[in-house]
């Protein structure tokens, strides 16, 4: 009993507070460029690999033909006049002594093994290729890119992606994969548009390429008669399968098998209630070049006043919204500081979890792909330390807040597809974290590199979407000035990223550093906590 319930505060605290724990030594193949790298050379060397196994093989092939021309000539010289060739004393010595001897090492020659060495090097190298988990990663970013930003199959598969043309398209085998995991968690639409592409392009493929990678015509029209039938055509599905010759005219049962046999979702790729008006604020700034004009900008001025500091060195700051009040500052941080801050966290990311309250356990979870670390580290260098001084004293001067210490400062890098689910980041729990600094008062979002394509921060509630800038910080409160209750309207998430990778730091700020600060630091401590446990971050 004692065990569990340190366990459980153990949990809970380290839970909350440093959500990015698990799934140590596991690669990101989605967030990490250099993994992506890693496995471009990996393969590089395994088409090597197969190729010289191809050129072993050859030769062995070339060999064999060789020596059967070469028996096969004496054949020829016979023909047709066996008995004259034979009672010649020479001829008869030769197929003798041919008989005799020069089988068994031609039978050595076959059962020699080709191109071991090759195999053996596969062998090896596919120990450390992406495992299932690894591709349902990047399966359901691609589902939740196509999804959030409302695309159509047919274009992605092309390389069309929100209006901008990639170089590359999507084989047979990606799109049956990509229609599995929406059929899997239920988009039976979508999944019907994935599968008839995955049929156009799998009939344009050799027919022995395909039966190598293990592709069929039976398997993708299965699947498509399924997602059809629960998508509600069930004739559509049944003209499909009678015309498969595999089924025929029991195509008709097999579809009546489905009808009453309907799927059941077994992946959840977690939707949110807002969705419609979380993607609308997604997609209206997703390009970079458009993302100017689309901006809603009340005012744009220098801040001056928060601090004395900024009279002489005044942030040029946008005022986004002013209730909530949430402003956009611009060149908080430099170059070198934004390097040194990717160079300290980038050897500790690991992928973002959230803890889940039904279970008390950490997990991954689609609601938030990315791979974060709390910074600074412990053993974190002089001249780190000396940056994060410095970093607090610009977010004390532009926000006139009292900042303390370096906590609840999270370093986050998004790969494509990654995306963090509208959330408030006030905990409105009752957790130890809570009870030492008090509720997350307000949030400095620094973004440390501009994103071309997606990537967005999207308040659903007050329709505001603010795209990445490199150098600028988004501040905003989370508390209402005045009476300290949770502001329901900064619900805000991260947009799905389309490309690149995009890079942020947030520093949360605590109520009670504001202790001397804010005279009517009551309300928030004697509230009651609407959940005793959460799943933020
Ligand atoms: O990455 C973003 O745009 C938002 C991040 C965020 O909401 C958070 O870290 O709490
Ligand atoms: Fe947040």
């Amino acid at each position: 009993m004692i065990s569990y319930t340190l366990l459980l505060l153990v949990t809970i605290f380290f839970g909350l507070i440093s959500v990015n724990v698990g799934y140590i030594g596991r690669k990101n193949y989605v967030t990490s460029a250099e993994e992506k790298m890693n496995l471009l050379e990996k393969d590089k060397e395994l088409i090597i690999l197969l190729n010289s196994y191809a050129v072993e093989l050859q030769d062995k092939i070339n060999q064999l033909q060789k020596i059967a021309n070469e028996f096969r000539a004496s054949l020829e010289e016979a023909k047709g006049r066996e008995v004259e060739y034979l009672s010649n004393p020479l001829n008869s010595l030769s197929l003798l002594r041919q008989m005799h001897e020069d089988w068994e090492p031609v039978e050595k020659l076959i059962r020699q093994p080709v191109g071991q060495g090759q195999i053996a090097s596969i062998e090896k190298l596919r120990n450390d290729l992406p495992l299932q988990d690894d591709l349902d990663e990047a399966t359901h970013a691609l589902i939740r890119i196509v999804h959030s930003y409302d695309l159509e199959p047919k274009d992605v598969a092309r390389g069309l992606v929100d209006g901008v043309q990639y170089s590359g398209n999507l084989s047979a085998s990606d799109c049956y994969t990509l229609a599995k995991s929406s059929f899997m968690a239920g988009r039976y639409q979508i999944a019907t548009k994935w599968l008839r592409l995955a049929k156009n392009l799998f009939n344009n493929m050799p027919r022995k390429y395909n039966e190598v990678i293990g592709l069929t015509n039976i398997k993708i029209n299965l699947l498509l008669a399924r997602s059809l039938i629960a998508n509600g055509s069930l004739s559509t599905a049944r003209e499909i399968l009678i015309k498969d010759t595999m089924f025929g005219e029991a195509g008709n049962r097999l579809a009546q098998h489905f009808y009453e046999n309907p799927p059941h979702p077994t992946l959840n790729l977690e939707t949110w209630e807002s969705e419609g008006v979380f993607d609308g604020l997604c997609r209206s700034v997703s390009r970079r070049q458009t993302n100017e004009s689309k901006i809603t900008r009340l005012h744009c001025r220098y801040n001056t006043t928060t601090s004395p500091f900024l009279k002489l060195a005044p942030f040029r700051m946008e005022e986004l919204s002013l209730d909530p009040y949430i402003v956009l500052y611009h060149n908080v941080l430099n170059d070198d500081d934004m390097e040194r801050l990717v160079r300290m966290s980038e050897p500790f990311l690991e992928r973002t979890t959230v803890f889940r309250v039904d279970n008390r356990i950490e997990q991954l979870a689609p609601s938030r792909t990315a791979d974060g670390a709390w910074i600074p580290r412990k053993d974190a260098k002089p001249e780190d330390r000396q940056l994060f001084r410095r970093i607090r004293q610009r977010v004390g001067d532009i926000t006139g807040l009292n900042v303390h210490g370096d906590r609840d400062i999270q370093f986050m890098k998004y790969g494509f597809g990654g995306h963090f689910e509208p959330h408030n980041d006030y905990f409105d729990s009752k957790t130890s974290y809570v009870e030492t600094v008090g509720d997350r008062i307000a949030t400095v979002l620094f973004y440390l590199n501009t994103v071309e394509h997606g990537g967005a921060t999207a308040f659903s509630k007050i329709n505001l979407a603010v795209p990445t800038q490199k150098g600028s910080a988004l501040f905003w409160h989370n508390l209402h000035g005045e009476s300290y209750d949770y502001d329901e309207r900064t619900f805000h998430g991260a947009c799905p990223l389309i490309s690149g990778t995009k890079l942020v730091m947030t520093r949360w700020i605590h109520e009670l550093d504001q202790m001397f600060l804010l005279p009517t630091m009551l309300p928030p401590r004697s509230r009651n906590f609407s959940k005793i446990f959460s799943n933020k971050t």
